[in-house]
């Protein structure tokens, strides 16, 4: 993608190829002497061992998609506000995708759609010190030029597909960061709470199915429920067919798309 460091907004590492950028950052961050910058992005044409959620593995072919980590160190948040890191990543990345289609939405707790598609992944590992956030690593891959996907991504699709021409994969970087960064920032000069409630009031306008009826999936089977809301915490809560209210914390429920 021919990174150019001198326009770029935050220190960053591009690499041609690595196991994955996650665990560059993370192995960059654990062996320096100093630590590294806020925002230092690790970006990568290629990964030997894209990460994904629950143990997947994350597709992309060499040169086409965008592959980056970066770091930041929100002390200042407490642990149990950890979600609300995912929550801004994945506004900034929803809304630079949607200056290209008005279909992006966000597929709690943080995958990117575009329609029933899956346009990006976010992988985030915290490290925590006592009630407090350490450290947090950010991984996002974002199908940006990819024409074709192996069989056992079930719904993939790219920015080109969507658009049908190539983009600038550079530039589409630098604009997620800069949208992060100003979040951040608020986040971390403002009340924490009175903040949240704004992204969180953001989020919950972003999701993905978010009205009408649809089908879930949980350890008891299949059923179909209304999203009723998003928790602090993170916990999606819905409700079904019968007006139950049920409540889900990360891996305990599936869209059934
Ligand atoms: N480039 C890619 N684009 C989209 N999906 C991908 C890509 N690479 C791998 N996948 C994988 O495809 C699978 C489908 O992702 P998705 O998050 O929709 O399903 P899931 O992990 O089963 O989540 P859920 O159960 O909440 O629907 C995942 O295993 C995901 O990691
Ligand atoms: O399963 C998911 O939805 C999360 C996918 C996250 C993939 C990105 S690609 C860049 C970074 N490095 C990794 O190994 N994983 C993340």
């Amino acid at each position: 993608m021919r990174p150019c460091p001198d326009r770029f907004p935050f220190p960053l590492v591009a690499l041609d190829e690595t196991d994955s950028t996650n665990q560059y950052i993370s192995r960059l961050c654990n062996e320096s002497q100093e630590a590294i910058a806020e925002f230092t992005t690790v970006v990568a044409e290629f990964q030997t061992a894209g990460k994904g959620q629950r143990g997947n593995t994350w597709e992309a072919e060499e040169g086409k998609n965008l592959l980056f980590s970066f770091v930041l160190y929100p002390t200042f948040l407490e642990a149990r506000r950890q979600f609300i890191l995912s929550q801004i990543v994945s506004l900034a990345i929803k809304e630079e995708l949607s200056r290209w289609s008005d279909e992006i939405t966000i597929k709690w707790p943080n995958d990117i759609y575009w329609k029933d598609r899956k346009i990006c992944g976010i992988l985030i590992e915290n490290d925590l010190a006592g009630h407090n956030i350490a450290r947090t690593i950010s991984g996002i891959g974002i199908n940006i030029n990819q024409e074709l996907f192996r069989s056992d991504a079930p719904n993939p699709v790219s920015l080109k597909q969507i658009t049908g021409k190539e983009h600038d994969r550079h530039t589409i970087l630098a604009h997620i960061l800069r949208r992060v960064e100003i979040y951040y920032n608020s986040l971390r000069m403002e009340d924490p709470d009175a903040y949240s409630s704004e992204i969180a009031a953001r989020y919950a306008r972003s999701l993905y199915r978010r009205r009408g009826l649809h089908p879930y999936e949980d350890a008891n089977g299949k059923f179909l429920a209304r999203l009723l809301r998003v928790e602090q915490d993170g916990r999606l809560i819905l409700e079904d067919e019968s007006g139950q209210e049920r409540q889900y914390l990360f891996k305990e429920v599936q869209y059934v798309i």
